[in-house]
């Protein structure tokens, strides 16, 4: 173990939660592909040497989880109840320590590593409580002598592929329905945010989740496990989140064996603020918004339309409070701003700024070029920006505000549909009328209105168009992984 990681161990109240090992069929293991770096963004030093796990690795866990499944699933929701809310519950005692290493490995700031645990448990916790509901129904016979009852079973072995942008959440918020259906899972996390992933199994295993429900694999051979998941047949249900681009090619892959797949995918969340929306309401919300985890993640407000009766007051609030924030090393508290998650990210947000001020836009704030070490960034807003530059195409993960102005409520619709994604939007307005219209007429998953926070264990998350299939959250996250079976008697 490298000293930075005993340093990182040290900050721990408990430091046996710093796992550096894989988590497979109820063991914790070395990589039999040897191990991995992890690096702190915010300084660019290894943290840890994580377990590399190989194929075949990942193919005795998917065993293990087969195995596993047939008691789990046999035993009562309430069961299954209980264990999860113990899960939950040493989570929430925890999550001090496990903030701590998400800030590390990450790089958010520990405030918002705090919010991230205490989401990230409660996608447990409800998927729970959900668990003693997963009710079946009867149907009236469509002859005499006819009975038609339908049952929920699990779908069977559920495996997920998870970005770095949530460590921890992305992970519970697809294991947490999944054990709740009586699904075993076999989780392989981001390569740069493996430890998160490891401290959730320490977890799981001390609030009993029995061994071979929850599996944990470290790898730094992303296609090659995506590969497994998706050509092992005990798999039947592949879930992701990540970018299109990936989503797309496990989508290729898994279609050999036409498995179920879950798809959280890439957003390029509209923000509209309108002309008689409370302006410094919509100002937070924009903050809140476009700079949670400074930029990355896939319901940041990307295009921020802002109607021109108030587009100009609007600009200058905004830069007035993207000016206050502190950018630094997330571990120092107050910090608003960490780095990003690698000094390649920073490229792409360079790049956008680039393309949009050769194009005619204007950098009100920041600007991107900077002498700060590491991967870390300034804020940047800028005006004047059209559909056709590139942060209007793609989403720019990072944090740079682009500020477009509209005319019409007809014209914010078409501009802010105008994309192939449709995860996030948000609108800003108090007429109601306007409101219902707009929210009508968004083609997204996700509305906000007059917040620019949408994100909870209770709601259905997802996208349309190529921003994903499937919802995590709330009880349609369950069904997610449940399968409906239709039973005809005679009688
Ligand atoms: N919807 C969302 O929440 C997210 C969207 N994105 C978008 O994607 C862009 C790129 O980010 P990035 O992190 O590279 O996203 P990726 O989609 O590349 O990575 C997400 C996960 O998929 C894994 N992965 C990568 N390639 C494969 C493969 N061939 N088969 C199986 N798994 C694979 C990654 O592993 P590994 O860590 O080893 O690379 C990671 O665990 C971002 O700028 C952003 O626009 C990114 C993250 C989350
Ligand atoms: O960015 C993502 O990976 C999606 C998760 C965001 C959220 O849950 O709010």
């Amino acid at each position: 173990m490298l000293d930075q990681t005993t340093n990182l161990g040290s900050r721990l109240k408990d430091p046996a939660l710093l796992e550096e090992r894989a988590f497979v069929a109820g063991a914790f293991a070395e990589g039999e592909g040897g191990t991995f770096e992890v690096t702190n963004p915010a300084r660019g030093d290894v943290i840890a040497r994580v377990a590399d796990c190989s194929r075949a690795q990942v193919a005795r866990a998917i065993d293990a989880a087969a195995a596993a499944q047939r008691d789990w699933a046999a035993r009562t929701g309430k069961a299954r109840a209980a264990v999860l809310r113990r899960w939950f519950e040493l989570m929430m005692e925890h999550q001090e320590d496990l903030a701590v290493i998400m800030t590390a490995e990450q790089g958010k700031p520990l405030a918002e590593s705090r919010g991230e645990i205490a989401y990230a448990a409660g996608f447990i916790e409800f998927s729970g409580e959900e668990a003693k509901r997963i009710y079946g129904e009867t149907i009236p016979g469509h002859q005499r002598d006819k009975r038609i009852t339908v049952i929920r079973q699990p779908v069977g072995v559920a495996a997920s592929i998870t970005p770095w942008n949530f460590p921890a959440a992305m992970i519970t918020r697809k294991a947490g329905p999944a054990l709740a259906a009586g699904c075993a899972f076999v989780a392989r996390p981001a390569s740069e945010t493996p430890l998160s992933a490891t401290a959730l199994a320490v977890l799981a295993e001390r609030a009993g989740v029995p061994a071979g429900v929850f599996s944990v694999v470290p790898s730094g051979r992303a296609s090659e496990i995506g590969r497994e998941f998706c050509e092992n047949p005990t798999v039947r249900k592949l879930t992701f989140t990540g970018s299109t681009e990936v989503g797309r090619l496990l989508l290729r892959q898994a279609a050999d064996q036409v498995k179920k797949c879950s798809m959280e995918l890439g957003g390029n969340a509209p923000f509209l603020v309108f002309d008689d929306a409370d302006l410094d309401a919509a100002v937070e919300g924009a903050i809140a918004s476009k700079f949670r985890n400074n930029g990355q993640t896939c319901v940041c407000a990307n295009r921020i339309y802002v109607q021109s009766g108030v587009h100009d007051a609007f600009a200058e609030k905004l830069a007035a409070r993207v000016a206050e924030l502190r950018v630094g090393d997330g571990l120092e508290e107050g910090t608003d701003l960490g780095p990003l998650i690698s000094p390649e990210a920073i490229g792409k947000v360079q790049e956008h700024i680039a393309d949009a001020t050769d194009k005619g836009a204007r950098v009100v704030l920041g600007g991107g070029g900077d002498d700060m070490p590491g991967a870390f960034l300034r804020p940047t807003v800028l005006t004047g920006a059209t559909q056709e530059m590139a942060v209007a195409r793609e989403e720019t993960f990072g944090p740079l505000a682009a500020l477009f102005r509209f005319e019409t409520e007809e014209e914010a619709i078409r501009l802010a549909n105008d994309t192939i994604f449709g995860l996030a939007s948000y609108v800003y307005a108090r007429d109601i009328g306007r409101v219902t219209r707009v929210q009508e007429g968004l083609d997204y998953g996700i509305v906000g209105v007059n917040t620019g926070l949408i994100s909870t264990e209770v709601a259905p998350f997802g996208g349309v168009k190529q921003s994903g299939l499937g919802r995590e959250g709330g009880h349609y996250g369950v069904e997610e992984f449940l399968e409906i079976k239709y039973v005809c008697t005679a009688v």
